[in-house]
């Protein structure tokens, strides 16, 4: 009989208490901020369906830029926002040295040389289909041609400057492919964070609004490249497959729905982990947010440490600027 040995709400009492139990913390530095630029100058372009988040020319960004390094955020995840008129089959704006992200990334690192910067290797901002690689006659992503582009892709980016690329293709075996590039052309320090278990998710649809390849993509699917979100034993496979490619960092993708992920990974394999509260896990809360429904704050926050307990080292977050600025009041 442990009651009323045992009282757990003694520990609740008071402030203090609560605070040398509590296990998990959350600081500005467990947040990286996604970031969405396009061509012009001085533009910032609301995107509908994600309030709050804008389209930024890149002085604008580097603005952007310095309020989340003000605000002791270590990171940036950085999307570029490709005009109609450069977008192909064969995806060639992807690694062009004076391509808007390798542009970005150059006046990034230029502004703020510690600021980490972490480019988004994949094709589907680039190509006339919004898919995340080449497709064939049948409209089939084809996997080794599309490493190919990748590795142009991805080693045009730390020539720019990127500390960090990240692929979110998930085609097999490109974190191989790109390391062993990386090597050779002397990138020895470009660190790879892959999006090792990402699922073919409903919840990326703001992100395809803000990237302008939702109307590309029209109604297809990622469903043969991206996992099942059935599938829970599939993802400690992508994920020890690209540990053994090369991979720093590994990340699953979303984050709220797929937290049992998010916790497997870091027992298994013990690795930097990051999770991407991505955009319809954004637009959701924002939603319920400007109905009322929702205190933002609290739920922001909470939401944020559940991704955290669940095992993730640092958190992607539309509401990196806004958590940051809560967490340091
Ligand atoms: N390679 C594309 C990419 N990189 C990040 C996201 C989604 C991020 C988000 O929804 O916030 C996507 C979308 C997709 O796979 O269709
Ligand atoms: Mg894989």
């Amino acid at each position: 009989m442990a009651y009323p040995h045992t009282r757990l709400r003694r520990m609740r009492r008071d402030a203090f208490s609560r605070a040398l139990m509590r296990e998990t913390d959350l600081t500005p530095s467990d947040l990286i901020l996604p970031v969405f630029v396009r061509e012009g100058r001085d533009v910032a372009e609301a995107i509908p369906s994600m309030p709050g988040v804008e389209r930024v020319s890149i002085d604008r960004l580097v603005r952007l830029a310095e309020q989340a390094h003000g605000l002791g955020i270590p990171a940036l995840a950085l999307f570029p926002v490709t005009p109609p008129e450069a977008k192909s089959l064969d995806a060639s704006e992807a690694w062009n040295p004076d391509g808007l992200a390798q542009r970005a990334v150059r006046a990034l690192k230029q502004a703020l040389p510690e600021l980490g910067v972490i480019t988004d290797v994949a094709l589907d901002p680039f190509t006339t289909h919004g898919q995340d690689g080449l497709v064939d006659d049948r409209g089939y992503v084809v996997n080794d041609a599309t490493v190919e582009a990748l590795v142009k892709q991805a080693i045009s980016h730390a020539e720019a400057g990127a500390d960090v690329v990240a692929p979110s293709d998930m085609m097999d075996g490109r974190v191989g492919a790109i390391r062993a590039a990386l090597e050779v052309d002397g990138h020895v320090n470009t660190r790879i964070l892959a999006y090792a278990a990402k699922y073919a998710s409903a919840f990326y649809g703001p992100f395809r609004d803000a990237v302008g390849s939702s109307g590309n993509l029209g109604k297809g699917n990622k469903y043969t490249y991206q996992m099942d979100p059935a599938n829970g034993d599939e993802a400690l496979r992508e994920v020890a497959l690209d540990l053994e490619e090369g991979a720093d960092m590994v990340m699953v993708k979303p984050a709220m729905p797929y937290l049992d992920i998010v916790r497997r990974v870091k027992e298994r394999f013990g690795v930097p982990t990051l999770a991407y509260q991505v955009s319809g896990e954004y637009a959701m809360l924002k939603a319920a947010f400007a109905n009322g429904w929702l205190d933002e704050r609290a739920c922001v926050l909470e939401a944020l440490t559940g991704i955290r307990r669940a095992g993730a080292d640092a958190i992607l977050t539309y509401f990196a600027l806004d958590a940051a600025r809560w967490l340091r009041a």
